[in-house]
């Protein structure tokens, strides 16, 4: 019996051209001046001391500027760098810019299973503060009272066994009553061999025949909840 859902983000519960397309140009055409007037801000600077340790050198403004971009630029999921993105969008929900995308299907199921009482988590590479910016900023308005939880790159790399292990520790939660929802294989392969459930949502890619992971392309087909089960 599931007692609790976590579910990725981007190609899961939002479109991954809002993400690539509107979150990480603003984030790119605003990094470089958001850096050089915050770079005394308590809550900025020891990111930028976070990205020295990452590049393994002392750098000056500018370089870490340089750097940022260059990782923003690869998808690189580092934490300080995701952290600042989501300083930087602040702005951009704040003044309207942009409202954060949400699948109809994937908002509808997650107030369907939130009433029928199942606990619902985040897990994202996104930084929690980000994560909270843009379920409070979506077209069916403030979502984040739908959340137990928030996770993500703190609680380790979202490919690997050990950050399942870590959720589900802190949840205090046998894996096996944790549902995990995502669009790509390796975190579904790295949450199943820490004992998660995995639905995985293709969305509008044709299914795996070889996959371990029951596959979907809309939440509307993930029937969890009271009397239901995970199967197909
Ligand atoms: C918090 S929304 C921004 C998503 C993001 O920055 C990202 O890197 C996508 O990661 P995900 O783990 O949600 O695929
Ligand atoms: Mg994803």
């Amino acid at each position: 019996m599931i007692k609790a859902i976590v579910t990725d983000i981007e190609g899961t519960t939002s479109s991954i051209l809002f993400v690539k397309d509107v979150l990480f140009p603003y984030a790119r055409a605003n990094l470089a001046d958001y850096v050089r007037n915050h770079a005394d801000d308590p809550q900025v600077k020891p990111l930028l001391a976070d990205v020295c340790k990452e590049a393994g050198s002392e750098l000056s403004t500018e370089q870490i500027i340089t750097q940022l971009i260059q990782w923003l630029d690869e998808d690189k999921k580092v934490t300080p760098l995701k952290s600042l993105q989501g300083l930087i969008w602040e702005a951009g929900y704040r003044q309207g810019d942009f409202k954060g995308h949400l699948y109809p299907d994937a908002a509808a199921s997650l107030k369907a299973w939130k009433t029928e009482g199942l606990d619902l988590y985040i897990y994202s590479s996104g930084s929690v503060y980000a994560q909270k910016l843009l379920f409070a900023h979506t077209e069916y308005g403030d979502l984040t009272p739908l959340f137990s939880g928030y996770f993500d790159t703190h609680i380790g790399g979202k490919k690997e066994q050990q950050s399942y292990d870590n959720i589900a520790g802190q949840l205090a939660i046998p894996a096996n009553q944790l549902l995990f929802l995502s669009d790509i294989k390796e975190e579904l392969d790295a949450a199943k061999a820490a004992g998660f459930e995995t639905i995985w949502l293709t969305r509008d890619s044709s299914p795996d025949p070889q996959a371990e992971h029951r596959q979907v392309n809309s939440f509307d087909q993930i029937g969890v909840g009271r009397n239901k089960t995970t199967q197909a």
